[in-house]
C-alpha cells in the first residue's frame, strides 16, 4: 500500500468545507433554518433600501409638482415606507443574527467538546492521552474551544453569515444587471471576489502559519500559567527564578510572535497589491461603462437609474472588504476542527483489542486463588525500552503482597497493567486461570481499588472525595463517616468550615484545604470505602509516603485490621511497611529478582536482605531512629536508594 501523498490547496480547501458543513448539520435544522433566513434577510433588506431610495429620489420633482395630494405624492411616500422599513428592518435584524450564529456556533461547540470529552474519557487505555502529538491536538482543540472566539462552532456560523453578503452582492448585480449591462453586473461580482480571494487567500495561509507556530504558542500559554499559578510559586521565589521566568517568556513570546509578523508582511503585501490592482482594473472598467451609459446627448441611463447602478455598483463594492463575523472565525475555526478531528482519530487507534470472549462470563468472579502475571513484557507506546520483561508473578488472594524496587523498576506500570490502564505487549495477566481481558474492562476495574502514588485531589467536597472510590453508593454517609475514622481523618475533617461537605479547594465558596498527609488519607479513605463496597483487590502505591512517623507505624497494623481478607498489593520504598506484608518481592529488570516473606529474605541473605540491613545499621546507630533516611548510603552505593527511602 502506498502512503497517501501530500494533499493540494484546492484539495484541503474543499475538503475543509465539507467537513465544517457536515458539522454545521448538528446545530439542528431548526436552527440553521432559521439562521439561514435571518441571514437572507440581512442580505436582502440593504438592496431593497437602495432601491426604494434610488425609486424616492426620481419620484421627488413630480411629488414637488403634484403637492400633498398628489398621486406622485403618495408614490413618493409609499417609495418613503418601503425605504425607511428596509433601514429599520437592518437594524433590528443585525442583532439577530449576531445572537442566532452565537447560538449555532454554541450549540456546534457544545457537541465537539462532547465529543472530545466522551474520546478522552472512553478510551480503555491511558496511552493515546500521554501521546504527545494526541497531546499537541487535544490542546489545541481546547484552546480555541476555550475562547469561543475561533472556534468550530464560530467556522460553522461564519461560514452561514456568508449567505448574507453573498445575497446582498447577488442583489445589487442583479439591480446592475436589470437595470444597465448583465455583463458589466458580472464584471462587479468580478472584481468583489477578485478582492474577496486574495482577503481570504492571506487570512488562509496566516491560519496556516499560527497552526504551524502552536508548539511555542503552547510553550508561552505554559509560562504564563507558571508564573501565576500557585503551584510553583513557592520554588520560584525561593530558588530566585523569576528573572530566569521572566526573561524565558519574553523570549519564547518574540520566538512566537516574530515568525507570525514576518509571515504577516509576506503574505499579505503581494497578493493584496496584486489582486486589489486587478479588482480596481475590472471596478474602473464596469464604472467607465456605466458612466458612458448615463453621458451623452441620449443616455441608456435616465438620472434615477443613473443614481441606483451607482449606489448598487458602490455598495456591491464595499462587499470585496473583510468579514469580520466570518472570515478569521472561518479560517482559524476550519484549523481548530481540524486538529479535534485528528484527535479524535488518534486516540482511537492504539486502543487495546478485546481478546475472543473464550468461556468467560461477562461478571468478574470473586477471585478464589490467585492474580498471575505471566511472561509479561511491556513497553510504553513509542519507546523502546522494555520496562517488563518476561515478569512471572503471582499474587496470592486475600494476602498481602509488597512490591519494592529501585525508582523507576516498573512498579507503577505494573499496575497500570493489572488496572488495564495498558495491555502487555505480551504476555497474559490472570485471574484464577482466565485471561482478565476477557472480562468487560469496567467490571474487570470494578474488582479494584487502587490509590497511585499522584492520586486524584478533586476539587469536590471531602465527602465524595472519599465516596469516589465506589461512585454507585455516593450516598452512603454512613459509609464515608465509618471510613474516616477509620484512616484517622475525624479531627481534621471536623476542623474544616463545613465538615465533610466542605470543598476540598480554598478558591471554592466556603472551600478548605488539608495537608499532604491528610490528603493520603483521604486517598486510603477512598480506597477502603472502595473495598467496603465490593472491590476487593486492594493495590496501594507509597501509601504511606506523606505519613509522618507516628501515622506510619500505625498504619500497616490497622489497614491490615481494616481490609481483612482483601487481596492487596502494596508499593512502598519503606522498610518498616514493607516487611509486614505476607510476602514481599523485590522487582529488578522488568522481573521479579526475589520473593518470600520478610525472614524467609533476610534468611536467604539476598539482595532485600542487604537494602533492609543498610536501613537497619542506620536505624540502630541510635541518631534519628525509625525516621532517618539512609542518604549517605544511597548516595554511595545506587543500589541503596530503595533502602534509602525506606525509614
Ligand atoms: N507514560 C510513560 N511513557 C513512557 N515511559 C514511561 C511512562 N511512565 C513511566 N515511564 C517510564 O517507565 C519506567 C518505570 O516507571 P514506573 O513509574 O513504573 O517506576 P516505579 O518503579 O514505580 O518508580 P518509583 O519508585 O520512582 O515510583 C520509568 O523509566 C519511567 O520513566
Amino acid at each position: 500500500m502506498t502512503a497517501p501523498g501530500p494533499e493540494s490547496t484546492a484539495a484541503r480547501l474543499v475538503r475543509e468545507r465539507l467537513e465544517i458543513s457536515a458539522l454545521t448539520r448538528r446545530a439542528g435544522a431548526g436552527l440553521i433554518a432559521v439562521d439561514v433566513l435571518v441571514n437572507l434577510l440581512l442580505g436582502a433588506l440593504p438592496v431593497v433600501f437602495v432601491v426604494a431610495t434610488a425609486v424616492l429620489l426620481g419620484k421627488v420633482p413630480a411629488a414637488m409638482a403634484g403637492g400633498l395630494d398628489s398621486d406622485a405624492w403618495s408614490s413618493l411616500l409609499g417609495a418613503f415606507t418601503v425605504a425607511a422599513v428596509a433601514f429599520i428592518g437592518q437594524q433590528v435584524v443585525a442583532p439577530v443574527r449576531e445572537s442566532v450564529g452565537e447560538l449555532v456556533a454554541r450549540r456546534i461547540d457544545g457537541r465537539v467538546i462532547d465529543d472530545v470529552i466522551a474520546a478522552s474519557t472512553g478510551t480503555t487505555s491511558v496511552g493515546p492521552l500521554e501521546d504527545p502529538q494526541v497531546v499537541e491536538d487535544l490542546r489545541t482543540a481546547a484552546r480555541e474551544l476555550e475562547t469561543w472566539v475561533q472556534s468550530p462552532g464560530q467556522a460553522c456560523a461564519g461560514q452561514l453569515a456568508l449567505i448574507g453578503r453573498y445575497t446582498q452582492l447577488a442583489g445589487y448585480a442583479g439591480v446592475v444587471g436589470a437595470v444597465f449591462s448583465w455583463p458589466a453586473a458580472a464584471g462587479l461580482v468580478v472584481a468583489v471576489m477578485l478582492f474577496r480571494y486574495g482577503l481570504r487567500g492571506g487570512l488562509r495561509k496566516y491560519a496556516d502559519v499560527r497552526f504551524e507556530l502552536d508548539g511555542a504558542e503552547l510553550k508561552n500559554d505554559y509560562l504564563r500559567a507558571l508564573a501565576i499559578d500557585a503551584g510553583a510559586a513557592k520554588e520560584i521565589r525561593i530558588f530566585g527564578l523569576i528573572g530566569w521566568l521572566r526573561g524565558l517568556w519574553r523570549q519564547c513570546y518574540l520566538d512566537w510572535l516574530k515568525p507570525l509578523w514576518a509571515a504577516r508582511r509576506r503574505i499579505y503585501l503581494w497578493p493584496f497589491v496584486w489582486f486589489t490592482a486587478w479588482g480596481m482594473a475590472v471596478t474602473a472598467t464596469v464604472m467607465a461603462l456605466v458612466g458612458r451609459g448615463a453621458a451623452g446627448p441620449d443616455p441608456e441611463l435616465t438620472l434615477t437609474d443613473f443614481a441606483l447602478v451607482v449606489t448598487a455598483a458602490l455598495s456591491a463594492l464595499n462587499l470585496g472588504e473583510f468579514y469580520r463575523e466570518s472570515d478569521l472565525p472561518t479560517a482559524v475555526g476550519m484549523h481548530a476542527y481540524g486538529a479535534v478531528r485528528r484527535f479524535l482519530a488518534r486516540i482511537g487507534e492504539d486502543e487495546p483489542q478485546p481478546v475472543a470472549a473464550s468461556t468467560a462470563p461477562a461478571e468478574v468472579p470473586e477471585p478464589a486463588a490467585t492474580i498471575t502475571f505471566e511472561n509479561v513484557c511491556f513497553h510504553y507506546p513509542g519507546e523502546d525500552r522494555m520496562i517488563l520483561d518476561g515478569l512471572d508473578l503471582t499474587l496470592t488472594v486475600g494476602r498481602c503482597t509488597a512490591l519494592v524496587g529501585l525508582n523507576g523498576a516498573g512498579k507503577t506500570t505494573l499496575v497500570k497493567l493489572l488496572a488495564r490502564l495498558y495491555e502487555p505487549t505480551s504476555g497474559t495477566i490472570r485471574l484464577d486461570g482466565v485471561d482478565i481481558r476477557s472480562y468487560p474492562v469496567n467490571a474487570w476495574r470494578a474488582k479494584l481499588g487502587v490509590i497511585f502514588q499522584d492520586f486524584a485531589r478533586y476539587e469536590v467536597s471531602a465527602a465524595d472525595n472519599i465516596a469516589f472510590g465506589s461512585v454507585a453508593h455516593l450516598d452512603d454517609r454512613a459509609g464515608v463517616a465509618a471510613v474516616v475514622d477509620a484512616v484517622g481523618l475525624r479531627e481534621a475533617l471536623d476542623g474544616l468550615p463545613r465538615g465533610l461537605d466542605t470543598p476540598l479547594a480554598r478558591h471554592l465558596d466556603g472551600g478548605g484545604d488539608l495537608s499532604g498527609g491528610q490528603w493520603q488519607r483521604v486517598a486510603l479513605a477512598r480506597a477502603l470505602f472502595a473495598l467496603r463496597h465490593g472491590s476487593p483487590v486492594l493495590v496501594l502505591d507509597e501509601p504511606t509516603a506523606s505519613l509522618d512517623v507516628r501515622a506510619e507505624a500505625g498504619f500497616f497494623q490497622e489497614f491490615t485490621e481494616l481490609s481483612r481478607g482483601a487481596t492487596t498489593l502494596l508499593i512502598s520504598h519503606r522498610f518498616s511497611t514493607v516487611r509486614q506484608a505476607d510476602r514481599i518481592v523485590v522487582l529488578e529488570g522488568g522481573r521479579v529478582a526475589e520473593q518470600g516473606s520478610h525472614d524467609e529474605l533476610l534468611a536467604a541473605d539476598g539482595r532485600y536482605a542487604r537494602l533492609f540491613r543498610l536501613q537497619a545499621d542506620r536505624f540502630t546507630d541510635g541518631t534519628d531512629g525509625d525516621a532517618g533516611e539512609v542518604a549517605e548510603t544511597a548516595e554511595a552505593d545506587p543500589d541503596a536508594e530503595t533502602a534509602g527511602r525506606a525509614r
